[in-house]
């Protein structure tokens, strides 16, 4: 882990050490670019050919159907399905609060102006399946999802050595009542939710996190197709801000469980004391060692870097600048710190509040802008799956009252067609 001390960085420097892994970037472009062409032109069969190439599996068909799903659902261990049932209740119950009805208002009088929610109608969500199955990201986009009322509900994930899914992911596509998984992974499963193919549906916006040929191709065809996306959400990322209230072994246990889910990972650590960084790339060393993903984890830490800055507030300042996904303030001073956070996927207050609770069960999403995105995007949630629809009603009275402002703004930018749009109503109310 590199270490860099604030007050001796320049703007440049610090501007580049917040850059995620950008050298690689048009590589992987020009090889998603070829996968989505693929899928655009030769459909299922490019899918069971891309399944053969990165999952090692040769599929007979390229989805499985409720009663199979059903079936492998019944396997789950029950301690995990008493855990799935938790985390559902309670990412439902997070997001079910997140639905407001607004008031309509009227602006002049005999003008009124209001809101309407509407589901988007067709959905594709995209739970990862590469290195590790993650059926918690089944359920953070399938549950509002559902909230949401979306009619149709695509789910993709990589086919595992079976050719199946696994029960973890089936017994969540139970809960939700999901009844097809497609077995389609990585950069192949966004363009055939985007282009549509014989077996998978095309559909409006895709969701969900994924590695970089994932993230890539979601952004790739929100630039060529009517599909949108949620945003980029690509591989994991943690800032953890520290002071000397913190446990630099908790520290590292965070570091550590952002780093394992994949070389590209990235783990920051900004920290007020020399000592805290020390003694957590100790703690790093030991845990590291009894992690069965102890590869995947110590690269993503070789490519991370430790931070010394003067105070919190200076801590503060830098992850504004990174825009972590997951910002973490392992101190006792967390209350001074919220208002000073403008950039940040999700934020976890104290030392007893592990980014992992996050992940699976407290109720926060866990699908979230990575790469600096959190500047402006914001994580997943029910909003993201429907859309605002403005609606407006003018009475004789409102016509009257706002009548001449719009003949007059209409007339200021020469558009009369727009302008005679009022005055012939205004005529005829006389
Ligand atoms: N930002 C978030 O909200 C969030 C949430 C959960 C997970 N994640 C990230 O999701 C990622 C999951 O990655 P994963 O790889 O385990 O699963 P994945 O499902 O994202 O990707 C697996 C697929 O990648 C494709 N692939 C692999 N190597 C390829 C290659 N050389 N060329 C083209 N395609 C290739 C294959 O099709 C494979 O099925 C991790 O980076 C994790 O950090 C992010
Ligand atoms: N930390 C991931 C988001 O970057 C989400 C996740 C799923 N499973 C475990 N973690
Ligand atoms: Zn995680």
């Amino acid at each position: 882990m590199k270490l860099y001390s604030y007050k001796d960085l320049t703007k440049q420097e610090i501007e580049s050490i917040c850059l995620r892994q950008l050298e690689d970037d048009i590589t992987i472009r020009e090889r998603v670019s070829s996968i989505v062409d693929q899928v655009k032109t030769r459909g299922d069969q490019a899918l069971f050919d891309y399944a053969e190439q990165f999952d090692k599996v040769q599929l007979q068909q390229l989805f499985i159907e409720k009663e199979e799903i059903y079936s492998i659902a019944a396997t789950i261990p029950a301690e995990a399905k008493t855990a799935t049932d938790t985390a559902y209740r309670n990412i439902k119950a997070f997001h079910s609060e997140q639905s407001h009805r607004e008031n309509k208002i009227e602006t002049m009088p005999g003008v009124t102006c209001w809101r309407e929610t509407r589901a988007i109608e067709r959905v594709g969500l995209y739970i990862p399946g590469g290195t590790a199955v993650l059926p918690s990201t089944f359920l953070m986009l399938g549950v509002p999802a559902m909230l949401a009322g979306c009619k149709e509900i695509v789910v993709c994930s990589p086919p595992q050595k079976d050719g199946k899914t696994n029960c973890y992911l089936a017994y969540c596509a139970k809960l939700l009542g999901i009844e097809k998984i497609y077995l389609v992974g990585g950069a192949q499963a966004v363009a055939a939710m985007a282009y549509g193919t014989e077996s998978v549906p095309k559909v409006d916006k895709v969701f969900g996190p994924g590695n970089r040929y994932v993230t890539q191709a979601k952004q790739l065809i929100q630039s060529t197709t009517m599909t949108a996306i949620d945003m980029p959400a690509g591989p994991s990322e943690v800032l953890v801000l520290a002071d000397d209230t913190a446990n630099s072994s908790y520290i590292a246990s965070d570091l550590l469980a952002q780093a394992e889910h994949g070389v590209d990972s990235q783990t920051i650590l900004v920290a007020t004391s020399s000592k805290i960084i020390d003694e957590t790339i100790a703690q790093i060393q030991i845990q590291l060692e009894a992690l069965p993903r102890q590869d995947i984890a110590a690269q993503a830490i070789s490519n991370s870097y430790a931070v010394l800055v003067n105070s919190l507030e200076e801590g503060m300042e830098f992850s504004n600048i990174y825009a972590p996904e997951h910002l973490i303030l392992s101190t006792d001073k967390f209350e001074q710190l919220i208002p000073l956070i403008s950039n940040a996927g999700s934020v976890f207050l104290g030392n007893l509040t592990p980014e992992s609770a996050g992940d699976y069960a407290s109720g926060t999403n866990h699908t979230l802008p990575t790469s600096g995105y959190a500047k402006a995007y914001s994580g997943v949630s029910l909003d993201s799956f429907v859309k605002k629809i403005t609606f407006q009603h003018i009475s004789p009275r409102g016509l009257r009252s706002i009548g001449n402002t719009v003949e007059v703004l209409a007339e200021a930018e020469g558009l009369i067609a727009h302008k005679n749009a009022v005055s012939i109503r205004l005529k005829s109310l006389g």
